[in-house]
């Protein structure tokens, strides 16, 4: 594709997982609504080459996933080997695609680009949705003009840099979900009943997946699950959930619309980006934080829902059977508290979120 002149070019590194792949996306969608270009940086990874086949009016380009080993790991040597090639390699893209400005949606994806820009005299942004900033960009933030953050309490980790509170960006689906009834359709479930979604994020959540199943006996009568069980782990759940009255098991959900339109409550993990979705469509959840995630960042992030009323953080350590059942009995059966946890939720949205970003990079080259 060729850059039109005079047509601000923005490059978004967005790989990785679904957590910076569908922010970075919408970002795309508020950029080149704009009458703008985009070049979209993904990794060879499923969920970002089957994007590409979702959303073919934008330029893709793939260049490899990096993650950091341990410091002193003798894969260190290799990574920056990697670092450094694969930052070569974006500023070629970066010199190619004639881009203004380069925008790294977080984790080391982001890192490589970012730094190509900068050696190349151009600005950098990095946007962190996360309460607890990943080390990637902390660095990355390092070659960066502006930081945008998701949530407010990651603002002390970028000491002295000019931060701006814009929220995570929301794809434009999700602004017009379809109606309970024909999402109902969709999966195969009875629009008049009370649905919980389970979701482990867009890489699933086998522990959760276990205790969900365990637990579901004890749900009140007549609750359906819409279980997303992630690719790896489907073949399980649904031999375990195999005959069981309104309970729908899928692996990847390609239409988390529908998903999030059928469902009246969700229990998940606290991952920024399906957080975001749950306060901007003021869904009531069960937060049960990935133990293992860096730093536990997603326990910093559920916390901030569970400040608000927004959720019930449930660490994992601590949960079994019966108490998610008790917990998934309070959300289903008791309106008012779901309605309260609803609105606090809402509360916490920031509807264009896309748009803020957009208007931030666009201040910088104003200025440039
Ligand atoms: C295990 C881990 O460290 N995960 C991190 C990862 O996000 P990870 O991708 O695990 O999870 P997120 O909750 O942030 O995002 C999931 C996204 O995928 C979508 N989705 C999910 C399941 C599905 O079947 N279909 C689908 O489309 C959701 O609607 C959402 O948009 O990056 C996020 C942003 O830095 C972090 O907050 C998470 O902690």
């Amino acid at each position: 594709m060729e850059h039109s002149g005079g047509k601000t070019s923005l490059v978004i590194a967005c790989g990785g997982t679904g957590g910076h792949l569908f922010p970075g996306l919408a970002v795309a969608e508020e950029w080149t609504g704009r009458g703008r270009e985009v070049l979209l940086l993904v990794s060879e990874k499923k969920i970002d080459q089957e994007a590409r086949r979702k959303y073919p009016q934008y330029r893709f380009e793939t260049v490899p996933a990096i993650g950091k080993p341990a410091t002193f790991s003798p894969k260190m040597l290799p990574f920056l080997w990697k670092l450094w090639r694969t930052t070569g390699r974006c500023g070629s893209l970066l010199k190619e695609f004639k881009a203004d400005a380069v925008l790294g949606m977080g984790g080391f994806t982001s890192l490589p680009p970012c730094w190509a820009a900068k050696r190349a005299g151009l600005p950098a942004f990095v946007h962190d949705s996360n309460a607890l900033p990943g080390k990637a960009n902390r660095l990355t933030a390092k070659f960066c003009r502006k930081v945008f953050i998701g949530m407010e309490p990651a603002r002390s980790f970028f000491p002295g840099k000019d931060v701006v509170p814009t929220g995570t960006p929301v794809r434009a689906e999700m602004r017009t979900l379809p109606s309970r009834a024909e999402a109902a359709a969709k999966f195969g479930l009875d629009p008049s009943r009370p649905t919980l979604m389970v979701t482990g994020g867009s890489q699933g959540a086998r522990r959760l997946n276990s205790l969900v199943a365990m637990a579901f006996g004890d749900f009140p009568k007549g609750t359906q699950v819409l279980h997303i069980a992630g690719p790896l782990d489907q073949p399980r759940v649904e031999e375990e959930a195999a005959g069981r009255d309104g309970y729908r098991v899928v692996g990847f959900c390609d239409d988390m619309p529908s998903a999030y339109a059928v469902s009246d409550a969700v229990l998940s993990r606290s991952g920024a980006s399906s957080m975001t979705e749950l306060s901007f469509l003021g869904l009531p959840s069960i937060l049960v934080p990935f133990p293992y995630a860096a730093d536990d960042h997603q326990t910093r992030n559920a916390e901030v829902f569970e400040k608000a009323g927004a959720a019930f953080l449930e660490p994992e350590g601590a949960l079994d059977a019966a108490k998610l059942a008790a917990r998934v009995t309070t959300l289903m059966s008791d309106l008012q508290t779901r309605d309260r946890m609803a609105q606090a939720a809402r509360s916490l949205a920031v509807p264009d979120a896309a748009a803020r970003v957009c208007d931030a990079i666009e201040a910088t080259l104003s200025r440039k």
